[in-house]
This record gives C-alpha cells, sequence and structure tokens, in this order.
C-alpha cells in the first residue's frame, strides 16, 4: 500500500513539518535541498515537496494521499478533504486590520469601507458576504500592509501571530476572521483505500504530539516512604511502582510528567526521600495518558 504524503517545500512550516515526520519514525532517505520527491525509512511512504499553499489542491485531487499543511490555505482553496489532526504549530489569524488614524475602528464601521486588500480572497469573500458587507475585493500575492498606505484599500485581511507586523505598518485589528494552525489532511479516496496505512501514520503523529511537552520521570524510594513519594508525583498515568531485585526495601517508581512540572516535581521528590532521579526525554506516547 503506497501512501504519498505532500510536504511544504519552503517557508516557516516546512521545518517542523518534516521534524515531526521524523519524531513519528517516518525520517526521510533524501532530503537534500530542492528535491521535489524523497523516499522515508518505510518503503510503502513517499513524500513530495510543493508549496504549502498548493497542497489542499494536490491532496483532494489525489496526487497525494496525505499533506500537511495550514488550515487557512485548506478554507482558501475551497477543497473536500479529510482533516486528520491539529499540529499546532504554524499558529496564527486572519484579521482585518484598518490604519490607526482611520475611521473604521469596529466591526459596524467595515459597512463603510469601499475596498479591502487580501491574499485569501475566498475567505475574505464569504466573511463579507456574511457580514452583509458590500466591498471590492483587492487580491494581492503578499506584503498586503502596504495597500492601505498607499491608499489602494480602506482595509486589509492579513495573517497575524506576534501582531509585530501590523504595529509596525500602524495598522490596528477589526475584527478576526478565521484562526489557523497547521493539519494533518488526506484525500477522501485514500481515507478508504489505504485506510490501514494513513491510520499508521496517524497514530505516528499523534503519538509524537502526545509527547510534547512531557518527560518521564524515575527515582528509587524506601518502601516506607512510598505514600508521600505518591502524593508528590503529579502523575499522569501512575506512578508505576516496580520491585528492585535484591532489595526488598526499595522499590522503583517512573511517571509522565508535564516538562513544567519537572523541577518542582524533583525538589518535592527529594524532600520525601526519593533519590536515584532521572528525567527522561520522551519520544512518543502511544497510549492517551492523562
Ligand atoms: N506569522 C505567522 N505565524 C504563524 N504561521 C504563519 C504566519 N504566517 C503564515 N503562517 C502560516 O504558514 C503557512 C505557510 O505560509 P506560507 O506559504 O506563506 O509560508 P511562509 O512561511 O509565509 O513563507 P513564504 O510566504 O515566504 O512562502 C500558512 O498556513 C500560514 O497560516
Ligand atoms: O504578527 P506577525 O508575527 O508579525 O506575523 C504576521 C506576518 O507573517 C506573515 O508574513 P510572512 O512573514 O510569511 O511574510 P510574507 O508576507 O512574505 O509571506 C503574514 O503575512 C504577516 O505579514
Ligand atoms: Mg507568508
Amino acid at each position: 500500500m503506497n501512501i504519498r504524503i505532500a510536504l511544504p517545500s519552503k517557508g516557516r512550516i516546512s521545518g517542523p513539518a518534516v521534524e515531526l515526520l521524523e519524531k513519528a519514525g517516518i525520517g526521510l532517505t533524501d532530503n537534500s535541498n530542492r528535491k521535489l520527491f524523497s523516499n522515508t525509512f518505510d518503503p510503502e511512504i513517499s513524500v513530495m515537496f510543493t508549496r504549502a499553499a498548493d497542497i489542499p489542491e494536490y491532496v483532494a485531487d489525489g496526487a497525494a494521499d496525505m499533506g500537511i499543511t495550514g488550515y487557512d490555505l485548506v478554507l482558501e482553496k475551497d477543497v473536500d478533504v479529510e482533516i486528520l489532526e491539529d499540529l499546532n504549530f504554524g499558529t496564527t489569524r486572519l484579521v482585518i486590520a484598518a490604519p490607526e488614524d482611520s475611521p473604521i475602528k469596529t466591526k459596524e464601521d467595515l459597512k463603510e469601507i469601499k475596498t479591502i486588500a487580501t491574499e485569501f480572497p475566498t475567505i475574505t469573500r464569504k466573511y463579507l458576504k456574511d457580514n452583509d458587507i458590500d466591498a471590492k475585493i483587492l487580491s494581492l500575492s503578499g506584503a498586503t500592509e502596504v495597500a492601505p498606505l498607499i491608499g489602494v484599500a480602506d482595509v486589509i485581511s492579513d495573517l497575524t501571530s506576534t501582531g509585530t507586523t501590523l504595529k509596525m505598518n500602524h495598522l490596528r485589528e477589526i475584527d478576526t476572521i478565521i484562526s489557523s494552525s497547521v493539519r494533518l489532511i488526506a484525500n477522501k479516496d485514500s481515507m478508504k483505500e489505504k485506510y490501514e496505512k494513513i491510520e499508521e501514520i496517524e497514530t505516528g503523529i499523534i503519538g509524537v504530539l502526545h509527547a510534547d511537552g512531557k518527560k518521564l520521570i524515575m527515582a528509587n524510594v524506601n518502601k516506607n516512604d512510598l505514600e508521600d513519594v505518591k502524593d508528590a508525583m503529579p502523575g499522569m498515568s501512575g506512578p508505576t511502582v516496580s520491585e528492585v531485585y535484591g532489595n526488598p526495601n526499595v522499590v522503583a517508581v517512573h511517571s509522565v510528567i508535564s516538562e513544567k512540572e519537572v523541577f518542582k516535581t524533583i525538589n518535592k521528590l527529594r524532600k520525601v526521600g526519593a533519590r536515584d532521579l532521572l528525567v527522561i526525554p520522551i519520544e512518543r506516547i502511544l497510549e492517551d495518558i492523562q
């Protein structure tokens, strides 16, 4: 069962997409720059590199069985693909923004606009229609922020994440059209014909997402201290307690904890008598550990 996955060839989401596949065990065997295709460690899985914006169409028409790209781009292309997972990177919002000195200050004021400049005409057109705003769309392919400054549009719709670009261009947010992040998508026919393999890939990726920000913490404790140690472990699944061979008074405990809890937990554990503490990175979690 051969599966082809479309990955972004450049831009901010390209590196993280490749890294996610690698962590899921689907490393690329030939990732030299500018290659359009690569095989992976799994002989049934290959990847193709294209612009992020083209991935929704390639997946929809079956040129690729699966893809990794932004939700904004899937909506903009208005194609029918299966959205499998939110991959939690490339997080951004498509917003309407107006110059700081413009009379357009609130969503209600948008009724007054004549032109809106955007790289996302499809999504923006739908927003205008849903909100009864009668304005012309100026479709641009980048640097949308300059449009109001040079007088070709009253407002823009553009992506923002930190807000720096809007601020630098003296633009003020008026409304959020959509929130977006990177998604794992699949072709609908492939979902039927190659479900088993697609599910394997999805499971591998989910495992990496679950492991994100988690550590395995291990320690030896005297049996007498076990209750205190259990209380000190914020454990998502436990803690798990195992016998230490040859030492009947000591047990080993381990637990999966959030990275943020590590410092506090180690200190607590030491105070209640835990020793031989280990904090270990986790690559993948294949169970639903809560
Ligand atoms: N400032 C941002 N913060 C987070 N994600 C973003 C940001 N800008 C764009 N993205 C997301 O990155 C994805 C790819 O965008 P795009 O193809 O424009 O790549 P890029 O990193 O902007 O590179 P380039 O525009 O130079 O090709 C889109 O889904 C988009 O939502
Ligand atoms: O809120 P911020 O963190 O400033 O991010 C927003 C900016 O990021 C994107 O541009 P990008 O860097 O992709 O450049 P581009 O316009 O050339 O695609 C987007 O089009 C905004 O201009
Ligand atoms: Mg960009």
